[in-house]
Protein backbone atom coordinates (compact mmCIF):
# COMPACT_ATOMS: atom_id res chain seq x y z
CA UNK A 1 0.00 0.00 0.00
CA UNK A 2 1.33 3.40 -1.20
CA UNK A 3 2.22 6.10 2.01
CA UNK A 4 -0.96 8.84 2.45
CA UNK A 5 -0.34 12.14 0.89
CA UNK A 6 1.80 14.77 2.93
CA UNK A 7 0.14 18.13 3.12
CA UNK A 8 2.84 19.74 0.22
CA UNK A 9 1.60 16.88 -2.03
CA UNK A 10 -2.39 17.29 -1.23
CA UNK A 11 -1.94 21.19 -1.74
CA UNK A 12 -0.17 20.89 -5.12
CA UNK A 13 -2.75 18.53 -6.30
CA UNK A 14 -5.68 20.95 -4.91
CA UNK A 15 -3.83 23.71 -7.07
CA UNK A 16 -3.13 21.98 -10.16
CA UNK A 17 -7.49 21.09 -9.74
CA UNK A 18 -8.41 24.66 -8.93
CA UNK A 19 -5.52 27.53 -8.93
CA UNK A 20 -4.18 28.93 -5.98
CA UNK A 21 -6.77 30.81 -4.35
CA UNK A 22 -7.79 30.78 -1.06
CA UNK A 23 -10.99 31.93 0.08
CA UNK A 24 -12.03 32.98 3.87
CA UNK A 25 -15.31 32.46 5.72
CA UNK A 26 -15.30 35.08 8.58
CA UNK A 27 -18.93 35.54 9.52
CA UNK A 28 -18.17 39.61 10.53
CA UNK A 29 -21.11 41.00 12.24
CA UNK A 30 -21.49 43.48 9.12
CA UNK A 31 -21.64 40.54 6.99
CA UNK A 32 -24.39 38.69 8.54
CA UNK A 33 -26.40 41.72 8.42
CA UNK A 34 -25.65 42.55 5.05
CA UNK A 35 -26.84 39.43 4.29
CA UNK A 36 -29.82 39.47 5.98
CA UNK A 37 -28.86 37.50 8.90
CA UNK A 38 -29.30 37.57 12.79
CA UNK A 39 -25.91 38.61 15.20
CA UNK A 40 -26.93 34.86 16.41
CA UNK A 41 -25.70 31.56 16.30
CA UNK A 42 -28.31 31.01 13.90
CA UNK A 43 -27.44 33.15 11.43
CA UNK A 44 -23.79 32.11 12.32
CA UNK A 45 -24.47 28.70 10.80
CA UNK A 46 -26.39 30.13 7.94
CA UNK A 47 -23.70 32.18 6.90
CA UNK A 48 -20.92 29.50 7.23
CA UNK A 49 -23.00 26.64 5.55
CA UNK A 50 -23.64 28.86 2.42
CA UNK A 51 -20.36 29.86 2.54
CA UNK A 52 -18.96 25.71 2.59
CA UNK A 53 -21.72 25.13 -0.82
CA UNK A 54 -20.27 27.93 -2.69
CA UNK A 55 -16.46 27.10 -2.39
CA UNK A 56 -16.62 23.44 -1.65
CA UNK A 57 -15.34 21.91 -4.40
CA UNK A 58 -14.52 24.97 -6.32
CA UNK A 59 -11.34 26.12 -4.37
CA UNK A 60 -7.64 24.61 -3.23
CA UNK A 61 -8.55 25.89 0.09
CA UNK A 62 -10.56 27.74 2.58
CA UNK A 63 -10.09 29.09 5.46
CA UNK A 64 -12.44 29.42 8.49
CA UNK A 65 -11.27 32.05 10.42
CA UNK A 66 -12.05 30.65 13.92
CA UNK A 67 -12.65 34.05 15.94
CA UNK A 68 -15.38 34.99 14.35
CA UNK A 69 -17.24 31.30 15.79
CA UNK A 70 -15.04 31.57 18.93
CA UNK A 71 -17.11 34.99 19.50
CA UNK A 72 -20.08 32.33 20.03
CA UNK A 73 -19.07 30.02 22.53
CA UNK A 74 -19.48 26.33 22.89
CA UNK A 75 -22.40 26.59 20.06
CA UNK A 76 -20.08 28.92 17.63
CA UNK A 77 -16.99 26.54 17.90
CA UNK A 78 -19.52 23.45 17.04
CA UNK A 79 -20.67 25.50 13.87
CA UNK A 80 -16.98 25.56 13.07
CA UNK A 81 -16.12 21.93 13.64
CA UNK A 82 -19.20 21.32 11.20
CA UNK A 83 -17.74 23.73 8.88
CA UNK A 84 -14.60 21.75 8.84
CA UNK A 85 -16.55 18.30 8.74
CA UNK A 86 -18.35 19.67 5.59
CA UNK A 87 -15.12 21.06 3.59
CA UNK A 88 -13.50 18.30 4.29
CA UNK A 89 -16.38 15.95 2.86
CA UNK A 90 -16.43 18.27 -0.17
CA UNK A 91 -12.80 17.50 -0.89
CA UNK A 92 -11.18 20.77 -0.55
CA UNK A 93 -8.78 21.27 1.73
CA UNK A 94 -9.08 23.46 5.28
CA UNK A 95 -6.92 25.97 6.38
CA UNK A 96 -7.44 26.26 10.35
CA UNK A 97 -7.16 30.59 10.68
CA UNK A 98 -6.32 30.45 14.49
CA UNK A 99 -3.20 31.57 15.18
CA UNK A 100 -2.23 29.60 17.57
CA UNK A 101 0.95 30.19 19.86
CA UNK A 102 2.30 29.22 23.56
CA UNK A 103 5.10 27.69 25.40
CA UNK A 104 6.07 24.13 24.16
CA UNK A 105 4.28 22.22 26.38
CA UNK A 106 0.91 24.24 25.83
CA UNK A 107 1.75 24.30 22.01
CA UNK A 108 1.12 20.41 22.61
CA UNK A 109 -2.39 20.87 23.68
CA UNK A 110 -2.90 23.41 20.78
CA UNK A 111 -1.23 20.55 18.22
CA UNK A 112 -3.48 17.92 19.55
CA UNK A 113 -6.62 20.23 18.82
CA UNK A 114 -6.04 21.27 15.53
CA UNK A 115 -3.60 19.00 14.29
CA UNK A 116 -4.66 15.92 15.96
CA UNK A 117 -6.04 12.20 14.47
CA UNK A 118 -9.78 12.67 15.13
CA UNK A 119 -10.47 16.12 16.71
CA UNK A 120 -13.25 17.51 14.98
CA UNK A 121 -11.17 20.80 15.02
CA UNK A 122 -8.28 19.54 12.92
CA UNK A 123 -9.09 20.71 9.17
CA UNK A 124 -5.99 20.20 6.73
CA UNK A 125 -3.86 23.11 8.38
CA UNK A 126 -3.39 25.38 10.80
CA UNK A 127 -2.11 28.93 11.00
CA UNK A 128 0.24 29.46 14.11
CA UNK A 129 2.27 32.62 15.53
CA UNK A 130 6.06 32.14 16.36
CA UNK A 131 6.44 35.05 18.65
CA UNK A 132 7.41 33.30 21.59
CA UNK A 133 9.97 31.78 19.44
CA UNK A 134 10.06 29.16 16.57
CA UNK A 135 11.14 26.27 18.53
CA UNK A 136 8.10 26.36 20.81
CA UNK A 137 6.06 25.42 17.87
CA UNK A 138 8.25 22.14 17.51
CA UNK A 139 4.80 19.95 18.98
CA UNK A 140 2.74 21.35 16.13
CA UNK A 141 5.34 21.06 13.47
CA UNK A 142 6.11 17.12 14.77
CA UNK A 143 2.29 16.47 14.67
CA UNK A 144 1.17 17.82 11.28
CA UNK A 145 3.95 15.72 10.22
CA UNK A 146 2.79 12.91 11.86
CA UNK A 147 -0.67 13.22 10.52
CA UNK A 148 0.14 14.43 7.07
CA UNK A 149 -1.16 18.11 7.31
CA UNK A 150 0.68 21.43 7.40
CA UNK A 151 0.87 24.94 9.21
CA UNK A 152 1.47 28.28 8.55
CA UNK A 153 3.54 30.72 10.35
CA UNK A 154 3.47 34.36 10.28
CA UNK A 155 6.16 35.77 9.14
CA UNK A 156 5.53 38.68 7.42
CA UNK A 157 1.50 40.20 8.77
CA UNK A 158 -0.79 42.42 5.91
CA UNK A 159 -1.36 44.61 9.09
CA UNK A 160 0.68 47.97 8.88
CA UNK A 161 1.03 47.48 12.94
CA UNK A 162 3.50 44.15 12.17
CA UNK A 163 6.25 45.73 10.73
CA UNK A 164 7.61 46.59 14.41
CA UNK A 165 8.14 43.38 15.48
CA UNK A 166 8.35 41.29 12.45
CA UNK A 167 11.62 43.82 10.61
CA UNK A 168 12.54 44.19 13.91
CA UNK A 169 16.68 43.38 13.43
CA UNK A 170 17.87 40.06 15.73
CA UNK A 171 20.93 40.03 17.17
CA UNK A 172 22.75 38.35 14.69
CA UNK A 173 21.71 41.17 11.55
CA UNK A 174 18.44 39.47 10.36
CA UNK A 175 15.06 40.76 10.70
CA UNK A 176 12.67 38.75 12.79
CA UNK A 177 10.68 37.77 9.76
CA UNK A 178 14.17 36.22 8.06
CA UNK A 179 14.65 33.91 11.03
CA UNK A 180 11.39 32.95 10.83
CA UNK A 181 11.67 32.33 6.80
CA UNK A 182 14.85 30.79 7.45
CA UNK A 183 13.65 28.15 10.15
CA UNK A 184 10.85 27.07 8.03
CA UNK A 185 13.20 26.34 5.43
CA UNK A 186 15.35 24.66 6.95
CA UNK A 187 12.35 22.49 8.32
CA UNK A 188 11.19 21.87 4.91
CA UNK A 189 14.48 21.11 3.12
CA UNK A 190 14.48 18.03 0.60
CA UNK A 191 10.25 18.16 1.00
CA UNK A 192 8.94 17.61 -2.63
CA UNK A 193 6.81 19.11 -4.13
CA UNK A 194 6.24 21.39 -1.30
CA UNK A 195 7.05 21.35 2.24
CA UNK A 196 4.29 21.25 4.76
CA UNK A 197 5.67 24.51 6.67
CA UNK A 198 4.40 27.98 5.09
CA UNK A 199 4.60 31.37 5.68
CA UNK A 200 2.19 33.82 5.97
CA UNK A 201 3.03 37.29 3.59
CA UNK A 202 0.61 39.64 3.22
CA UNK A 203 -0.29 41.04 -0.12
CA UNK A 204 -0.03 44.34 1.67
CA UNK A 205 3.46 44.77 3.35
CA UNK A 206 5.09 47.00 0.44
CA UNK A 207 8.24 45.72 0.07
CA UNK A 208 9.18 42.26 1.16
CA UNK A 209 12.89 42.97 2.06
CA UNK A 210 13.31 38.96 2.94
CA UNK A 211 14.67 36.43 1.40
CA UNK A 212 12.24 33.66 0.44
CA UNK A 213 14.35 32.73 -2.91
CA UNK A 214 15.34 29.20 -0.83
CA UNK A 215 11.79 28.71 0.55
CA UNK A 216 10.40 25.61 -0.55
CA UNK A 217 6.67 25.22 1.24
CA UNK A 218 3.16 27.19 0.91
CA UNK A 219 3.06 31.02 0.65
CA UNK A 220 -0.58 32.40 2.01
CA UNK A 221 -1.06 35.70 1.33
CA UNK A 222 -3.91 37.94 3.00
CA UNK A 223 -4.41 41.15 2.87
CA UNK A 224 -5.35 40.69 -1.03
CA UNK A 225 -9.22 42.22 -1.98
CA UNK A 226 -10.36 43.76 1.19
CA UNK A 227 -6.91 45.25 2.55
CA UNK A 228 -6.14 46.79 -0.73
CA UNK A 229 -3.82 44.29 -1.93
CA UNK A 230 -4.03 43.16 -5.92
CA UNK A 231 -2.66 41.03 -8.40
CA UNK A 232 -0.31 43.41 -9.27
CA UNK A 233 1.23 43.54 -5.61
CA UNK A 234 1.68 39.90 -6.04
CA UNK A 235 3.60 39.52 -9.09
CA UNK A 236 5.73 42.76 -7.53
CA UNK A 237 6.38 41.00 -4.28
CA UNK A 238 6.60 36.94 -5.60
CA UNK A 239 7.91 37.65 -9.21
CA UNK A 240 6.87 35.41 -12.36
CA UNK A 241 7.13 31.92 -10.32
CA UNK A 242 4.25 32.38 -7.61
CA UNK A 243 4.19 28.13 -7.48
CA UNK A 244 3.37 28.19 -4.06
CA UNK A 245 1.63 31.28 -3.34
CA UNK A 246 -2.05 31.21 -2.12
CA UNK A 247 -3.54 34.44 -2.05
CA UNK A 248 -6.28 34.42 0.24
CA UNK A 249 -9.34 36.96 0.25
CA UNK A 250 -12.58 36.98 2.55
CA UNK A 251 -14.52 40.16 2.77
CA UNK A 252 -14.26 40.55 -1.19
CA UNK A 253 -15.62 37.60 -2.04
CA UNK A 254 -18.42 37.13 1.00
CA UNK A 255 -20.09 40.88 0.33
CA UNK A 256 -21.80 39.20 -2.83
CA UNK A 257 -23.63 36.30 -0.36
CA UNK A 258 -26.11 35.20 0.29
CA UNK A 259 -26.82 34.28 -3.24
CA UNK A 260 -24.74 30.70 -3.87
CA UNK A 261 -24.69 31.43 -7.23
CA UNK A 262 -23.29 35.08 -7.05
CA UNK A 263 -20.88 33.88 -4.34
CA UNK A 264 -19.80 31.28 -7.19
CA UNK A 265 -19.36 33.94 -9.53
CA UNK A 266 -17.20 36.10 -7.50
CA UNK A 267 -14.94 33.15 -6.74
CA UNK A 268 -14.56 32.77 -10.66
CA UNK A 269 -14.09 35.94 -11.30
CA UNK A 270 -11.03 36.05 -8.81
CA UNK A 271 -9.57 33.18 -10.13
CA UNK A 272 -9.72 34.08 -13.51
CA UNK A 273 -7.69 37.13 -11.99
CA UNK A 274 -5.07 35.45 -10.83
O1 LIG B 1 -1.39 38.68 8.06
C1 LIG B 1 -2.54 38.26 8.09
C2 LIG B 1 -2.87 37.00 8.56
C3 LIG B 1 -4.15 36.59 8.51
N1 LIG B 1 -5.13 37.38 8.02
C4 LIG B 1 -6.51 36.86 8.00
O2 LIG B 1 -6.94 36.72 6.64
C5 LIG B 1 -8.29 37.14 6.52
C6 LIG B 1 -8.35 38.36 5.62
O3 LIG B 1 -9.67 38.78 5.45
P1 LIG B 1 -10.09 39.87 4.33
O4 LIG B 1 -11.56 40.05 4.54
O5 LIG B 1 -9.77 39.28 2.98
O6 LIG B 1 -9.33 41.10 4.61
C7 LIG B 1 -8.79 37.39 7.94
O7 LIG B 1 -9.35 36.19 8.42
C8 LIG B 1 -7.53 37.72 8.72
O8 LIG B 1 -7.62 37.39 10.07
C9 LIG B 1 -4.82 38.62 7.56
O9 LIG B 1 -5.69 39.39 7.09
N2 LIG B 1 -3.53 39.03 7.60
Amino acid sequence: MSAPDHFGKKLAKAVEAHGPLCVGIDPHPALLDSWGLSRSVEGLERFALTAVEAFGGKVSVVKPQAAFFEAYGSRGVAVLERVIAELKDSGTLVLVDAKRGDIGSTMAAYAEAYLGEGSPLAGDAVTLSPFLGFGSLQPALDMARANGRGVIVLALTSNPEGAEVQRAVAPDGRTVAQTIIDFAAARNSGISPCGDVGLVVGATIGETDVDLMGFNGPILAPGFGAQGGSVADLKRLFGSDMRNVLPTSSRDVLRHGPDVSSLVSAVRTVQESL
